[in-house]
């Protein structure tokens, strides 16, 4: 495209991370602008579009991405509407980034791929942010670097203050631990082959039913372990931690250290409450990559395979979930778009 245009970005589901994502192309990235926004509702589309110069508003993707001023599309509706808004895009040939998850389990993130295979060229980046966080990109190049060995373990901590009402016990691992999947795989380099989890108590902060926290081991393809603990209701702040341990030393992320206060006989510092706020820079990053990258013709960053190794993952991790034990990972081969 002609560098001097902004892309036309048009943005499917407009709920919290719609929103914040409108906002973040509208006055944060450059080189894109928001032509079009989609939701269900009709009066949360058109708040989004409110403000926005030649933004339309709509509840149908299809007629969104049929419109001229579309060049791109980005999705953030919920993950079972996912899959439909991908293929959609795919008729018109148009790049994408869809939120995590690609979709909810592994033959629909499989159909996704298929039909992206059958364009035979990538479009897809998955939203899986971590990859632009700047502590865990220093960690990926620490690893990297081999200073300090092999990595055996890595220590994952994910905690929420409360999480959503229409959260499952499965949906703590599709929907949460998802981004440890991916973190794991991108931090390793090593696919993951077998899935445990642990159910301590449940904290009575958890609704009735819901098994809050647990303890999930991943198992890797290179010989290394991986455990989260997943806690969507701890109440006090929204944590994410990550420890590696090599064979030469250990290296940490996630302590929120960067104003410690001493005062009145006490120190301490302030924990954050969401993700819009602990992520807010790797989100900003996330998309200016995207949007460069597409208007270089080009696609980067975590792909229709990361979406559907992390599918099939988190898909044995709810098996694991409700029969106990150890299960396996099942995935087809890798095919050559995406090595
Ligand atoms: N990367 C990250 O850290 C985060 C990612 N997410 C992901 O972002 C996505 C959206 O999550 P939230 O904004 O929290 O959900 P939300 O429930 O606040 O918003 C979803 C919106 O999508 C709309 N929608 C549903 N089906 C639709 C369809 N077929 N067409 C158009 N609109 C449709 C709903 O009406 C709603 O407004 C999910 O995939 C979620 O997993 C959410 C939170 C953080
Ligand atoms: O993706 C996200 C949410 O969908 C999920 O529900 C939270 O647990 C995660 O911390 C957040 O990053």
């Amino acid at each position: 495209m002609d560098r001097r245009t902004p892309l036309g970005v048009a943005v499917i589901g407009t709920g919290r991370m719609g929103t914040d994502h409108v906002r973040r192309i509208d006055r944060v990235v450059s080189g894109a602008r928001v032509t079009a926004v989609v939701d269900l509702d009709a009066e949360r589309a058109e708040a989004a579009a409110a403000g926005i110069d030649g933004c339309t508003a709509h509840t149908d993707a299809a007629a969104a991405m049929a419109a001229a001023d579309v060049d791109a599309v980005l999705i953030a509706s919920s993950g079972p509407a996912h899959e439909a808004a991908l293929l959609t895009a795919f008729e018109h040939d148009l790049p994408v980034l869809c939120e995590k998850p690609l979709t909810p389990d592994a033959a629909s993130a499989l159909r996704v791929m298929e039909a992206e295979l059958a364009l035979g060229h990538r479009r897809v980046q998955v939203g899986f942010m971590r990859r632009y966080d700047s502590e865990y990109v220093k960690l990926k190049a620490l690893l990297a670097d081999g200073r300090l060995g092999r990595p055996l373990m890595l220590h994952n901590r994910h905690r929420n203050v409360a999480g959503p009402p229409f959260f499952t016990s499965a949906m703590l691992i599709t929907d949460s631990v998802a981004h440890e999947v991916d973190a794991t795989r991108w931090l390793l380099g090593h696919e993951i082959s077998a899935v445990t989890v642990l159910r301590p108590r449940p904290s009575a902060a958890a609704p009735e039913g819901v098994s809050d926290p647990q303890f999930v081991v991943l198992e890797t393809d290179g010989g290394a372990l991986s455990d989260v603990e997943i806690f969507v209701n701890c109440g006090f702040g929204y944590q994410v931690q990550a420890e590696v341990v090599c064979e030469r030393g250990t290296a940490r992320i996630g302590d929120g250290h960067s104003l410690v206060t001493h005062t009145a006989g006490r120190w301490g510092g302030t924990i954050t409450q969401d993700w819009t706020d602990r992520f807010a820079q790797a989100y900003d990053d996330e998309i200016q990559t995207w949007v460069d990258a597409t208007r270089r013709g080009e696609v980067t960053g975590p792909s229709t395979w990361d979406g559907y190794a992390a599918a099939a993952v988190c898909e044995a991790g709810v098996r694991a979930l409700r029969e106990g034990g150890r299960v396996e990972v099942h995935m087809v081969e890798k095919p050559p778009l995406y090595r």
